[in-house]
């Protein structure tokens, strides 16, 4: 794209503090904040981060061909004759601003959905994907699981929520393809660190906030604050939903903006009544403040689950669609690999085994209070907890898990950089000694071991990692490991061994 430089100016008025610029006319190829990845003609951002601080690669970026560099510390601009840069008071909104022009995107091109929680924010986004795409409403997805354009996976997640630019990118690929809703996940860390800067929200659901993440946030009420000022990127008109079980409506009232709550709870405006639960179907109703009431059926397992199928529906309403016509949508939805994922050889041998990615105290509440309210026999866990995360809530952890479970095999999930007994000893510390309680660090072999206790009606529960490809070790090693492509060939070979 050429933009003169006046209009570049111009674009990021009020913004800049010092510019050093000889071109009349810049013709740009493409925005980066990655040095590695700069080629001939584009323009590099110098974001500080965690770990690196990018105008440590302005001149790697400017060797590699970057035309302008946007920065905001001037101290750290090399010396180079050539070097054409502006310095920014407010780099994250320069770089919004930047690719939504260059992109010629803008919020308002969109219906756009965010969804925030500490749960549920995946299967809640990919089932108001499902609805729309099969109510002939073209729509993007952007979550854990995967990025999808229409039914069109585009890209492998990286983080819950992308960066700046590639938001940027996504938008524009969206809109080349005449998409009129987008529905992503927004992660704490995202709100924190403005990758959803620019943006402006049509509806912003709240799922529930529950303790997670309080190794990057200080405490819990910075995270639940940080999660509520996702508030602050509503369009005018914006609305928000809340879980009224689980959420005080007073916190988002505040907003001034529109709030809508479901729940239980028979003041809510979409009240949820006659939960059935079976291994195979739940069924529920949902009636409205009109008084119509909706039966859902799904294939999804949980009363989480309720929660995130009507969420799906109170939105899908909102985006206007007729709920009659939500109904069916439900019912064809498969759910979201890794989510109280059947495995489904498993049912010969007399017990089920279940894939879950529960990973926080409230989420492996949710799920073992279901398994424990489908299954005649035990349940038996088998979990872990992640390294480079949240210390506190391991304990936690095995405290649910030990409430929750007759028998419990504490494993590694993905230890990081820490050492992963360190990790395993914080979580059995809130483990009942006198439980079944087995430590088996090898995630492989601790599964086997539950699958091999496993009676006629139990459950095992092989919680922690999901759809998640790879297990995690310290200096970057990456071993593939899917709990559920694994569950699945250890259930082949009891079989065989068994003859059964
Ligand atoms: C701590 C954290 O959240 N970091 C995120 C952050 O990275 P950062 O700003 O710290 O970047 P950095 O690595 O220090 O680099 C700074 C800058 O230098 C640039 N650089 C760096 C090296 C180089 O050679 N050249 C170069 O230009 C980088 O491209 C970057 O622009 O911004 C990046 C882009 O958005 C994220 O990918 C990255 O996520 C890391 C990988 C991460 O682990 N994040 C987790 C904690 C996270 O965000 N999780 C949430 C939710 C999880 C959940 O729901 O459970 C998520 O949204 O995924
Ligand atoms: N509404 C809910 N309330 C509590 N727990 C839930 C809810 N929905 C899902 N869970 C639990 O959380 C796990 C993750 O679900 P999901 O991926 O939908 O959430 P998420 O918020 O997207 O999490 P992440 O961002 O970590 O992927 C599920 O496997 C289940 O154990």
């Amino acid at each position: 794209m050429k933009i003169p430089s006046n209009e570049l100016i111009k674009l990021l008025n009020g913004n800049i503090k010092k510019k050093v610029i000889n071109n009349e006319i810049f013709n740009i190829a493409d925005i980066k904040d990655n040095s590695e990845n700069v080629e001939k003609d584009d323009v590099f951002i110098a974001f500080k981060g965690s770990r690196f601080d990018g105008h440590d690669f302005i001149l790697s970026a400017f060797d590699k061909g970057a035309s302008l560099i946007i920065a905001q510390n001037e101290e750290k601009i090399p010396t180079t004759d050539s070097l054409q840069y502006i310095i920014v008071d407010d780099i994250k909104k320069a770089a919004a601003d930047l690719s939504h022009k260059l992109f010629d995107i803008s919020p308002d091109d969109f219906k756009i959905l965010g969804v925030t929680g500490t749960n549920g924010k995946s299967t809640t986004v990919s089932l108001v994907h499902h609805i729309l795409q099969k109510s002939d409403k073209d729509s993007t997805l952007i979550s854990t699981v995967e990025i999808k354009i229409k039914d069109e996976v585009i890209k492998e997640p990286y983080n819950t929520t992308p960066s700046i630019l590639e938001l940027s990118k996504i938008l524009k690929n969206s809109k080349e393809n005449n998409i009129e809703f987008i529905n992503m996940e927004v992660s704490s860390h995202a709100i924190h660190q403005r990758r959803i800067e620019g943006f402006k929200f049509d509806i912003i659901s709240f799922t529930n906030i529950t303790r997670d993440h309080l190794d990057y946030h200080k405490d819990f009420e910075e995270y639940k604050n940080i999660k509520l000022s996702l508030m602050n990127y509503l369009k005018d008109e914006g609305k928000i939903i809340i879980n009224l079980d689980r959420l005080n409506k007073e916190d988002f009232v505040k907003s001034g903006k529109e709030v809508i709550t479901y729940g239980f709870k028979k003041n809510a405006d979409f009240v949820i009544d006659n939960y059935e639960q079976t291994l195979q179907q739940m069924k529920f109703t949902i009636t409205t403040k009109e008084n119509k009431s909706f039966e859902i059926r799904s294939h999804l397992i949980g009363k989480f689950n309720v929660y995130n199928i009507t969420n799906a529906f109170v939105i899908a309403t909102l985006f206007g669609l007729d709920p009659e016509k939500i109904i069916y949508p439900i019912f064809t939805f498969k759910g979201v690999p890794g989510r109280f994922q059947i495995v489904p050889n498993s049912q010969s041998l007399g017990f089920v085994a279940v894939i879950d990615f529960a990973h926080t105290p409230d989420a492996l509440n949710e799920v073992l209070k279901t398994a424990s309210s489908i299954t005649e026999g035990r349940i038996i866990t088998v979990f872990g907890a992640g390294g480079n995360a949240d210390q506190g809530k391991r304990k936690l952890m095995g405290q649910v898990v030990s409430e929750n479970s007759d028998v419990i095999v504490l494993t590694n999930d993905d230890p990081k950089d820490e050492d992963p007994n360190q990790i395993i000893e914080d979580v059995s510390k809130g483990i009942d000694k006198d439980k079944h309680f087995i430590i088996i660090p090898d995630r492989e072999t601790a599964i086997d071991t539950a699958l091999r206790f496993a009676n006629k009606g139990d459950m095992v529960i092989i919680a922690g990692r999901g759809h998640e490809k790879y297990q995690l070790f310290a200096h970057g090693k990456k071993v593939e490991f899917n709990d559920y492509e694994v569950t699945k060939k250890l259930i082949d070979k009891i079989k065989r061994s068994s003859g059964r």
